[in-house]
C-alpha cells in the first residue's frame, strides 16, 4: 500500500528582487508503507525542501501530495497539524526543542498534545525511548546542559513518542559521532522492522546503507534510484551496502 505519493510536485521560491528559483521540478515520488527510503544528492539539490513539502510544512507551487490516500492540500491547517502530530515523526536539522523544558518534557509534550494516551502510558513510553537511546539518566536535565548528540537523541525520542506511521528525517545523525550514529540507525532499523515507514535525507552513505531504496536528487529532480533491498541485520553487511552506494554515487558524478 502506498503511504505517500507526490505527483508533478513543483516548488518555486521568489526572492526579494522578484527572481524565481525552481527548487523542486515535476517530482514523482512513491513511498510504500513499511519502506525505508533515503534521499541523497548535492547540497542545495532540494532534499530538505522535498521533505518539508511532502509533510505539508511548506506550501507547494503545483502538483499533488497524497498521504494515506488523502490530498494534503485538501486538509485544513488543523487537520494537517493533527496528521503531523500523530502520524508523522520529524527529526530535522533544526531540532526545535524548547529551551524552557527539560529533556523528558520536550519528549512527552507532543504526546500530551495528541490527547490519546494516559499520563502513565506516556511516561512509560518516554522512559523506554530514552533508555533505548541512552539518555534516560539525562531526563531531568535542561536542554542547555546536554551535548549536541544527546540533544539529537532527545529529538529522535520526541519524533517517536506518538508511534508515527512514518518518520521523516533530515540528517538525523548529523550531530553524532559514528558510534552514536550507528546506534541511532539501529533504532531506526528496529522501528522500521516493526512497520514504521522511514524517509531520510542524508549525505552519509553509512546512514543510507540502512535504507532499502535510495533516491538521488539533482537540481530539484529525482534523477536516479538504487534498490538495495531490505537491510537484514543478521545476514546483511552494512559495509558492502555502503560500498555499493559509494560506487553508485561515483557513477552519478557525485
Ligand atoms: N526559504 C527559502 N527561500 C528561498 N530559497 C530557499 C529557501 N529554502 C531553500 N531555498 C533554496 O532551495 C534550494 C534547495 O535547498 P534545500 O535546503 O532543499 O537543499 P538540500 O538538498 O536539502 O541541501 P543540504 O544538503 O545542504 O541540506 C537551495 O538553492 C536553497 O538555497
Amino acid at each position: 500500500m502506498l503511504i505517500l505519493e507526490a505527483k508533478k510536485l513543483n516548488k518555486t521560491y521568489v526572492n526579494s528582487q522578484g527572481f524565481r528559483q525552481s527548487v523542486l521540478q515535476d517530482i514523482h515520488l512513491q513511498i510504500w508503507s513499511g519502506e525505508f527510503v533515503a534521499i541523497m544528492g548535492p547540497s542545495g539539490s532540494g532534499k530538505s525542501t522535498l521533505l518539508y513539502s511532502i509533510s505539508g510544512m511548506d506550501k507547494i507551487s503545483s502538483g499533488s501530495v497524497i498521504f494515506e490516500g488523502q490530498e494534503i492540500a485538501d486538509r485544513s491547517e488543523e487537520e494537517l497539524a493533527e496528521v503531523r502530530l500523530t502520524k508523522m515523526g520529524f527529526i530535522f536539522q533544526q531540532m526545535h526543542l524548547l529551551k524552557n523544558l527539560n529533556i523528558r518534557d520536550n519528549i512527552i509534550l507532543s504526546a500530551y498534545r495528541a490527547k490519546k494516551l494516559s499520563r502513565n502510558t506516556i511516561n512509560k513510553r518516554a522512559d523506554k525511548l530514552m533508555s533505548r537511546t541512552g539518555i534516560l539518566s539525562l531526563a531531568d536535565r535542561d536542554i542547555t546542559q546536554v551535548s549536541g548528540g544527546q540533544l539529537q537523541r532527545a529529538a529522535i525520542c520526541r519524533a517517536l513518542i506518538n508511534e508515527p506511521l512514518m518518520v521523516i528525517g533530515d540528517e538525523p545523525t548529523g550531530a553524532l559521532n559514528s558510534k552514536s550514529a550507528g546506534e541511532i540507525m539501529e533504532i531506526l532499523n528496529e522501528i522500521n522492522q516493526e512497520g514504521t515507514t522511514i524517509l531520510l535525507a542524508t549525505h552519509d552513505s553509512k546512514v543510507a546503507a540502512n535504507a532499502e531504496r535510495i533516491l538521488y536528487m539533482l537540481d530539484g529532480k529525482i534523477t536516479a534510484q538504487l534498490h538495495l533491498g531490505q537491510y537484514n541485520k543478521v545476514n546483511g553487511i552494512l559495509k558492502n551496502r555502503e560500498e555499493q552506494i559509494i560506487a553508485w554515487l561515483y557513477q552519478l558524478g557525485f
